[in-house]
């Protein structure tokens, strides 16, 4: 096992994801067993006696990957040196509400951790945000950091992927694991675009093999982006497990690569490809190698696919000004 082990800090650590997301990554899902792990683990005032429980039950686990823990509510304490930073700490959605009600709310969370990552984390930091509204308030961070590249911020549109992956699956009565190159576009709202047009199972084309435009449009795609409303009504509250293992996914592959012959889809800041607004961060397919990402480029974009586009990518301009207008950006 290598001696200096991998910072990372995880915000909102006494949560519900928290507590799926702490005991996969002591345990060795995101840097594989030869890596050991630093835990900076970051929560409000009143939330830290809950933590430190959580914290005797990692230390009960006895994970030999677990170089250490530390806890606290102090962002710039907590953030320092950290080689990456998971951001799930937030307000989540309950019964009824929409993303843009939690803009206010968390836009001062994000303002704050933004400043704080730019104040005290090493080089090489890269920043994983998962609580909603999740690309708006990456937007938010990266704003208030300005000593930190853009491209290290990305939202989590990982389990949207991999919904979209199991709705297809589930469809074509095919293995998940012979799906590649699902795209989710935009958003992580229900503005979102699954798009299948370029995935491929098991080496064809996705689209042709369903061959079912009717489902496309009517079944997968509202499927997919109400998702999470569709797991709050059933279980009173957010996704939490899944949230926490494609928390996990996306940063295996922004930091070891996406595998060869596929993608993944990770909401990251515009470069103006495909025509979406410069600035915004927008979930796109993209391949990793080494810790950077590369959006995948020339795909072909039909109308249905653009109209689809330029909503999600409507919303997030709406999120974009209001929280200009609230002096988050
Ligand atoms: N992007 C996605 O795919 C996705 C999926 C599921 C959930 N989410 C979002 O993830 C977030 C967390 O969900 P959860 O179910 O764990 O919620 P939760 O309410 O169980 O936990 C959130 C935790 O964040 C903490 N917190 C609040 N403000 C904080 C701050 N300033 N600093 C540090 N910690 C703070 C709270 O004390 C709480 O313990 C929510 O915003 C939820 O909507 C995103
Ligand atoms: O939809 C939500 O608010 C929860 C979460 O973002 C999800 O997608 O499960």
């Amino acid at each position: 096992m290598s001696t200096t082990p991998v910072k990372v800090a995880v915000t909102g650590a006494a949560g519900q994801i928290g507590y799926s997301l702490l005991f996969r990554l002591a345990s060795g899902s995101l840097l594989g067993p030869d890596t050991p792990i630093q835990l900076q683990l970051l929560e409000i005032t009143p939330a830290l006696k809950a933590l430190e429980g959580v914290v005797m039950e990692l230390d009960d686990c006895a994970f030999p990957t677990l170089a250490g823990v530390e806890i606290g509510d102090d962002a710039e304490k907590i953030f320092d040196g950290v080689n990456l930073a998971l951001l799930v700490g937030a307000r989540p959605r309950g019964p009824g509400m929409e993303r843009g009600d939690l803009l206010e709310a968390n836009g001062a969370i994000f303002t704050a951790q933004g400043k704080a990552l730019n104040a005290v984390a090493a080089d090489d930091v890269r920043i994983g945000v998962t609580g909603n509204p999740a690309n708006t308030n990456a937007l938010i961070a990266m704003s208030n950091a300005p000593d930190i590249p853009q491209e290290r911020f990305s939202a989590l549109t990982r389990l949207d992927h991999n919904r979209a992956i199991a709705q297809l699956a589930a469809k074509t009565g095919t293995s998940v694991a012979d799906i590649k190159k699902i795209t989710i576009w935009g958003n992580h709202s229900a503005t979102q675009y699954p798009d299948i047009f370029h995935a491929e199972i098991a080496g064809k084309n996705a689209a042709e093999t369903v061959g079912d435009q009717a489902w496309i449009e009517n079944d997968f795609i509202p499927t997919v982006a109400k998702r999470g409303a569709a797991i709050i009504e059933a279980r009173g509250s957010s996704s939490a497990a899944s949230a926490a293992s494609a928390t996990i996914d996306a940063a295996r592959d922004w930091l070891h690569g996406t595998p060869e012959g596929d993608w993944a889809s990770m909401a990251v800041v515009s470069d103006g490809s495909y025509d979406v607004p410069e600035g915004l961060i927008y979930s796109f397919p993209v391949t990793t190698k080494g810790g950077d990402w590369e959006i995948v480029q020339g795909l072909e974009i039909d109308e249905f696919s653009r109209g689809r586009m330029d909503a999600t990518a409507a919303e997030l301009i709406e999120e974009r000004d209001a929280v200009k207008e609230l002096g988050l950006i």
